[in-house]
């Protein structure tokens, strides 16, 4: 069945929204779809696609786009449909249009120079370039156009992943052990969950397998005391608290109240009772300080360019800029500084980000080293063995979605020495 011819005029109107890059892609079409909601489903899961096509493919669509005429937006946006659903099913053509479109779509891309071929901006293709090799930088775009999978932690304070598998089964939905993470299930569809009563009881949560590695590898223990000093919405939080099975004491800082807020309802749902939120002005605002050398294990989970979650987020590429990225490397430096000081004798600080740059990642942990005697770096390998994890890693925690189906994270573990 041929779409209505009003969805190009929709896909034209999110999209030049969205390529503005002021708001992540994700909540323009959310407040998009707020604002139209005569829209079915089928039609916004065809803008959302196409929206999401789009941002994979900007380079070769404005490529494309140098031919055709009409306005440039308009072609930006038959180019994403007509990937996504065929030009066969768009109404609303202009024969002018129809034959534009049949013989862009016709051009063989394995063929085009390889900068469009990645859709990289030009500093960002270079910079991979140079880390990872040309056959490593194809083979990380290819992974970031592939679909994340979707991946559940099992809140161990309420259930048992193999329990939860089977109860998963009966709604029906298929779902693997994760292959790494110890609490992990990869759901198989991407079938909605939130009204599920295994959601519902907060026995499941989403998480991406990598982040729920990143909370593995702090390893906080029963009775700890815990700081997550980025904590966010919690993610990595409720994992830690869980780790620690509900005892202790588990600070969860950040800087946003927002995010915060956004904790309250996971943490009623989880059913822990020892995470205390605490919203800070700055890394060292003077509530830190009181705890100063009395944390078992603090986890930064640093704000960084976000360049290791493409899978989800293709705007993040055309958003970020190397001045945004010299800027957080700063931030994430002077966040590792004061997060330090909470570290006991003995205890672990562990770095993280969902970054695939060395200069957020291995750059920053060597700067820590360098300036911070009374640290020693805690080899990964040796972290996984602890932690039970079969990862080959050397030095850090490496993980890509081409090598690993993870999002792209990075991890250091430091002692403070006794
Ligand atoms: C990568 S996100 C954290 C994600 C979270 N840990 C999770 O697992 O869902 C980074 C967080 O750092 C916070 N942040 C930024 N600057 C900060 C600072 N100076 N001190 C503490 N948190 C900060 C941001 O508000 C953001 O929530």
């Amino acid at each position: 069945m041929r779409l209505p011819p009003a969805l190009i005029g929709h896909t034209e109107e999110v999209l030049r929204e969205v390529l503005r890059f002021t708001a992540p892609a994700d909540s323009t079409l959310s407040r998009y779809f707020r604002d139209h909601t005569r829209l079915g489903a089928r039609e916004r899961g065809v803008i959302a696609e196409s929206i999401y096509g789009l941002l994979r493919n900007k380079a070769v669509y404005t490529s494309f786009s140098e031919s055709g005429s009409g306005a440039l937006i308009r072609r930006m946006a038959l180019l994403a449909l007509a990937d996504g659903v065929g030009i066969d099913a768009l109404g609303g053509l202009t024969e002018l249009e129809t034959e534009w479109l049949t013989r862009v779509m016709e051009i063989d891309r394995n063929h085009l120079p390889l900068e469009l071929r990645v859709n990289l901006p030009t500093w960002l293709f270079q910079k991979l370039t140079e880390q990872l090799g040309e056959e490593g930088m194809l083979a990380f775009t290819k992974a970031t156009n592939e679909p994340a999978p979707l991946d559940l932690r099992v809140n161990t304070i309420k259930a048992e992943r193999d329990a939860v598998r089977a109860e998963l089964a009966l709604a029906p939905i298929q779902a693997e052990p994760t292959p790494f993470a110890p609490d992990g299930l990869r759901v198989l569809k991407k079938p909605s969950l939130q009204n599920l009563p295994l959601f519902k009881s907060g026995a499941i949560e989403v998480q991406d397998e990598g982040s729920q590695l990143l909370a593995q590898i702090v390893g906080a223990k029963r009775g700890e005391m815990v700081v997550d000093f980025c904590a966010g919405a919690g993610g990595k939080t409720l994992a830690l608290g869980a780790a620690m099975r509900n005892t202790g004491r588990l600070y969860a800082f950040d800087i946003s109240e927002k995010r915060l807020a956004k904790l309250k309802p996971r943490l009623a749902r989880s059913g822990l009772s020892n995470v205390h939120p605490v919203l800070i002005a700055h890394e060292r605002d003077a509530k830190i300080k009181r705890l100063a050398g009395k944390i078992d294990r603090v986890l930064v989970d640093a704000p960084c360019s976000g360049l290791g979650t493409l899978r989800r987020n293709p705007d993040v590429k055309w958003r970020q800029l190397p001045t945004a990225i010299a800027e957080l490397n700063v931030k994430q430096a002077a966040i590792l500084d004061s997060a330090a000081r909470l570290v006991k004798p003995g205890g672990r600080l562990v770095y993280a980000t969902c970054s695939i740059l060395k200069e957020e990642n291995e750059a920053i942990a060597e700067q820590f080293l360098a300036t911070h005697a009374e640290f020693e770096l805690l080899p990964m390998r040796d972290v996984l063995v602890e932690q039970k994890i079969v990862l080959e890693m050397d030095s850090y925690l490496k993980l890509s979605p081409e090598q690993h189906q993870t999002d792209g994270f990075f991890a250091a573990a430091f002692q403070r020495k006794k």
